[in-house]
């Protein structure tokens, strides 16, 4: 019984970063991804772009879709400002114990609340459990057929405000048609697409960037 890619993930993190460093954390993550083993992190290239819409859109509440090993998680909360929160949920209970070791290691824990459970399951509950509005930003990187349904969810459930937004993954490799029909056609939404490639290699693959703009559209026009 080998170990896992995350595991492995984890040793490199505690052997080639410096605790408390979230920077040292995303860059000992992106040299063994890209060096040693290949891993679905947003990676450095698509890491960039995140950061200008973290750093633009100054958001108090953040939401993300598949932790995975909390590359994002951490690269997203060292940009916050002090009062921010950032929610993450993730469903694999082995990925998610991973994920809260980097987490505690980059010195984040007081920034992200880590939620084990799939996001149909937790959308619906948290404003009651967590005290939550909306949403300022949501990232979504969890699998590619759920995030249209969970968008829809999150509207449903009153979690997007106007000027909330949505930054997907992958929209490109391995792709989300229906997502991306639906955000460049609905009237909801403002989007746009940074082009870029899929981690750590030449591959096509880039973020959608969709503003909602509310549940009337863009009323009468
Ligand atoms: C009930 C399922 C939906 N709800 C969910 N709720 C909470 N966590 C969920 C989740 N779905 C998936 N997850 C978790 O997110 C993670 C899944 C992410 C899926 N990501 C990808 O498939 C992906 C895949 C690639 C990829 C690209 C090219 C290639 F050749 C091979 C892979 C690149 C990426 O950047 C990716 O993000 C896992 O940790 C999983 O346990
Ligand atoms: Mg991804």
């Amino acid at each position: 019984t080998g170990s896992t890619r995350p595991q492995r993930i984890l040793r490199a993190v505690q052997k080639n970063s410096t605790r408390g460093s979230p920077c040292s954390v995303v860059n000992a993550i992106d040299d063994y991804c890209k060096h040693k083993e290949w891993a679905m992190n947003v990676g450095d290239e698509k890491g960039i772009i995140v950061d200008d819409v973290v750093l633009e859109l100054k958001p108090i509440t953040v939401l993300e879709l598949g932790t995975y090993c909390a590359y994002s998680t951490v690269r997203i909360a060292n940009l916050l400002p002090p009062e921010a929160k950032l929610i993450t949920l993730e469903f694999n209970a082995e990925s998610a114990a991973i994920a809260r070791e980097i987490i505690t290691w980059a010195g984040l824990e007081e920034k992200i609340q880590l939620i084990i459970g799939a996001s149909g399951d937790w959308i619906p509950r948290l404003k009651e459990e967590f005290g939550i509005e909306t949403f300022d930003l949501v990232f979504l990187d969890h699998w590619k057929d759920r995030y249209l349904p969970d968008t829809k969810l999150l509207e449903k459930c009153g979690l997007l405000k106007p000027g909330a937004v949505l930054l997907a993954d992958n929209v490109i490799c391995p792709g989300t048609p229906d997502y991306l029909d639906y955000v460049r056609n609905s009237p909801r939404y403002k989007s746009k697409f940074y082009r870029s490639h899929l981690e750590y290699t030449q591959e096509e693959d880039g973020l959608e960037h969709s503003v909602f703009l509310g549940m009337a559209g863009r009323g009468a026009e």
